[in-house]
């Protein structure tokens, strides 16, 4: 056993030797370093190398690796069978977990993927309206179904497509990409189809083409437009959802400023490094699945009673002091992170969401009126000021100021326009001193309750080395 020759192995039979693309080293270059195990902050791989784990399992990992309550609750629901095909109240106390934490859910569907999630809030979005059309934001990634994969960041962004080869043009047309922070973008193609959007859906805090902190009132003016032309809001929070607060992004945004999605989606953290995923809202909507209505979903494996032992064991145990601990060692590393580039001159923006960060490569300043760099991105906000205007009586306007709003990369043309070819160079020096970061530039680094000072400390003293690296990078001729 050997990474080398294990990763030869599975090329033989598996397409790039993944499971999923994101995984492969293509945008970095080598070879996948093949895991044998992981526990708390650590993963080993084929040649029995240990390294500090900044994946997290791409992000369910809250807790650390293999946490032993979680470990335990798996053990005991697989010793009593390991699916039932039929309820199991485990799984309404999963949806009293979550309903307890994000109150606007009042029913949860259980699914196995992040993917299906998103799948069944668009479907639901268009059995509720009857409506054909989806807006989504370029660079917002909510999994691999047809009808949101165009302009979808994370793997699709490595591998340079505009889309996927696959999707008919007919699904195709039935999504409507806007650019990600620009309000009057959305507005526009509310206006340019009248009647005929069923939903836009978002990510929370987008975290696919690296981190985008939503600028003040962002969401909230989706949710206004939304409200206005009869269509859902369908946040997706499988990312950021239990994760960057116990009530998600909504937690830290939306129960401020008083709105609330008609669907959310959740992944990742919900399953506790196990195959569970939910879509919820409230029961007005919910009910219109089957076998209370019309809109048909099913999964032979939904409600699994192992995987959900395990969401139900990580919620329990993802108390205050998780998210303190998470959010703090998140700041320490990513401020070391700038400091370790600032101190080499490599111009960088670290992107933040929460405990959720990466880093942009390139320079991007402030605009002369304060604002940023990009025209388009004034115009959004003027435009999102008249939506305010025109907004319910009560809801918050944003206003058109932006001194809030934090320099670097705010769409994903900005995004790819980064000095990207710096990430290589950083990742393997990293790798090489031991730390293991997600092999591309445009996802998010992942801090979790187990990394203790020992953990972060490795990071650290990797920094310096990697920042080298970056600093003395080419770009590809
Ligand atoms: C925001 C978001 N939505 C949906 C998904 C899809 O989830 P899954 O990979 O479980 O299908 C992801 C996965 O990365 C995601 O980040
Ligand atoms: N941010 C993108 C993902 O988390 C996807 C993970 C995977 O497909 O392995």
């Amino acid at each position: 056993m050997s990474n080398e020759s294990d990763f030869a192995h599975a090329r033989r039979v598996l397409p790039g030797g993944v499971s999923s693309p994101v995984r492969a080293f293509r945008s970095v270059g080598g070879t996948p370093r093949m895991l044998r195990s992981a526990r708390g902050a650590y993963v080993t791989d084929a040649d029995g190398v240990e390294r500090v784990d900044l994946v997290a399992s791409w992000g369910p990992a809250l807790l650390g690796h293999a946490h032993p309550e979680v470990v335990a609750a798996v053990q005991e629901a697989a010793a009593r069978g390991l699916s039932f095909g039929a309820p199991t109240v485990a799984e309404a106390e999963l949806a009293d977990a979550v309903i307890a934490r994000v109150p606007f859910v009042e029913k949860l569907r259980l699914v196995s993927t992040g993917t299906e999630a998103t799948m069944t809030a668009v479907r639901l979005a268009r059995g509720v309206t009857g409506r054909p059309l989806v807006i989504k934001m370029a660079g917002c990634y909510h999994g691999h179904l047809d009808a949101l994969l165009a302009q979808a960041g994370s793997g699709v962004a490595n591998q340079a497509l505009p889309g996927s080869a696959g999707v008919t043009e007919a699904t195709a047309a039935e999504t409507i990409v806007v650019p990600y922070d620009d309000v009057a973008a959305v507005a526009a193609a509310f206006d340019a189809h009248p009647g005929r959007v069923a939903a836009v859906i978002v990510e929370a805090a987008p975290a696919n083409m690296g981190v985008v902190e939503p600028a003040p009132g962002y969401n909230a003016a989706l949710r206004r437009l939304c409200s206005q032309h009869g269509a859902l809001l369908v946040l997706d929070e499988v990312l950021t959802g239990f994760r960057v607060s116990g009530a998600g992004w909504w937690g830290l945004e939306g129960r401020r400023e008083g709105w609330e999605p008609d669907l959310v989606t959740f992944g990742k953290v919900i399953g506790g490094g196990m195959p569970v995923a939910a879509v919820g809202g409230r029961a007005s909507v919910m009910d219109h699945l089957a076998p209370l209505g019309p809109v048909y979903q099913a999964g032979t494996l939904s409600g699994n009673p192992v995987a959900v032992a395990a969401g139900l064991a990580t919620l329990r145990l993802a108390d205050a002091a998780v998210y303190a601990h998470v959010d703090r060692v998140s700041r320490v590393v990513s401020d070391a992170v700038s400091a370790a580039l600032d101190a080499e001159g490599v111009a960088h923006s670290v992107q933040r969401a929460g405990s959720l960060f990466s880093v942009a490569f390139g320079s991007w300043g402030p605009s002369a009126d304060g604002s940023r760099a990009d025209a388009s991105g004034a115009s959004a906000f003027a435009a999102d000021a008249s939506v305010a205007d025109a907004s319910v009586a009560g809801a918050s306007g944003t206003g058109a100021h932006r001194p809030d709003v934090p320099a670097g990369p705010r769409n994903y043309a900005q995004v790819q326009a980064q000095e990207a070819w710096r990430f290589p160079p950083f990742f393997h020096a990293m790798l090489d001193a031991g730390v293991a970061l997600p092999p591309s530039v445009f996802e998010a680094w992942f801090l979790t309750a187990a990394h203790d000072e020992e953990a972060v400390g490795r990071i650290l003293e990797a920094l310096p080395a990697a920042a080298r690296a970056a600093a003395a990078a080419k770009p590809a001729r």
